[in-house]
């Protein structure tokens, strides 16, 4: 699936601005780009991409501090990496992770959200929609390792994963918390989380925006796997191992099949859903409740 046009265009200028893979990753030397040795990193400004063509997997690693919110350049510059991972035959999984200590994603970048223009509410949302849809068709098979914590659009990302596995720390919670913000999750990312976990214990989490601890997040299924810390990243890579054992075309096409109605509800209204969203965000009320608590955490610290 291509890059939708406001992304892509914005994607070309984030290319022409030096937004492309480049050599020294993290101040090691590394061979320049088009190297082909096969084993170098490469990395855009937000996102570090860990190659291993020889297991056929990449690791990706969220890295825009301070909390890898989902602005729309971090969006941008994910779907660029990933796409050059779906372009290449050599990739068959990747692993989706923080290098931000101890934060997966704070979801939706909330100065995206807040007091401006509905044009850009529309691209913004655009974008938010193709994150979504290039996330959840991948054909690659996707494992998020989830080492931090994981509200909202963080776990928007993590729910278009084939497996989620939540490192053990009773400060990385994970789920939908957007009713706590007075915003309602959109119709698409409520049917990935009821394909994911139930109609009943949806109802429950959307509605009482809960977020959950790792014990509590495996017992309702919206992780796969709760794990030491320090076994996140071996886990992820084994889960990874046994699904990479699996005929592609028979897994790909079987995934496709799975989750073809839930994508199409959203493809076939993507233009109401912008609308929808332009609207509701608009809102007086809905701005100053965002503003409200923007505001909050960023008193935080003071
Ligand atoms: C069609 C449908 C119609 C209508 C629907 C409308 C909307 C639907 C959207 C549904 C999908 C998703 C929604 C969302 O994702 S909304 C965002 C929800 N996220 C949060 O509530 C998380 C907020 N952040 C936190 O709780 C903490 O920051 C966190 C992640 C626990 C980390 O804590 P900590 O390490 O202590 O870091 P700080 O809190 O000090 O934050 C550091 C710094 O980052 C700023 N920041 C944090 N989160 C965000 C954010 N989401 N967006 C922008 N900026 C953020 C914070 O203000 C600090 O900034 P500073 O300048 O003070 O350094």
């Amino acid at each position: 699936m291509a890059l939708a046009g406001g992304v892509r265009v914005r994607a070309r200028a984030l290319l022409r601005a030096g937004a492309q893979f480049r050599g020294p990753v993290l101040g090691r030397p590394e061979p320049a780009a088009g190297g082909g040795d096969g084993t170098r990193r490469f990395a855009n400004l937000r996102v570090l991409v860990e190659p291993d063509p020889a297991a056929g997997v990449a690791v990706m690693k969220l890295k825009s501090p301070p909390v890898n919110s989902l602005s729309l350049e971090f969006m941008t510059e994910f779907l660029i990496s990933l796409e050059k991972l779906e372009n290449d035959k050599a990739f068959r999984g990747v692993v989706i992770t923080s290098d931000c200590p101890g934060v997966f994603s704070a979801g939706l970048d909330l100065t995206e959200l807040c007091g401006q223009n509905p044009a850009h509410y529309a691209e913004y949302w655009k974008a938010v929609q193709e994150l979504w849809l290039r996330l959840f068709l991948s054909n690659m098979v996707l494992v998020a390792a989830i080492n931090g914590v994981c509200p909202a659009g963080g776990c928007l990302m993590a729910l278009t994963c084939d497996v989620r596995v939540l490192a053990d720390n009773p400060k990385f919670v994970i789920g939908l918390k957007e009713t706590q913000l007075g915003i309602v999750v959109p119709f698409w990312l409520k049917d990935n989380l009821v394909n994911t976990i139930g109609h009943r214990a949806s109802e429950h989490a959307l509605q009482l925006g809960l977020l959950f601890p790792p014990a509590e997040a495996l017992q309702v299924g919206i992780v796969d796997q709760v794990v030491p810390e320090d076994q996140l990243q071996s886990t992820a890579l084994s889960v990874m191992a046994r699904w990479m054992a699996i005929p592609d075309h028979a897994r790909h096409l079987t995934k496709a099949m799975m989750r073809k109605a839930t994508a199409d509800s959203l493809i076939k209204h993507r233009d109401a859903d912008i609308q929808n969203f332009v609207n509701f965000i608009s809102r007086d009320s809905i701005q100053k409740t965002l503003q409200v608590y923007l505001q909050k955490l960023k008193q935080k610290k003071g």
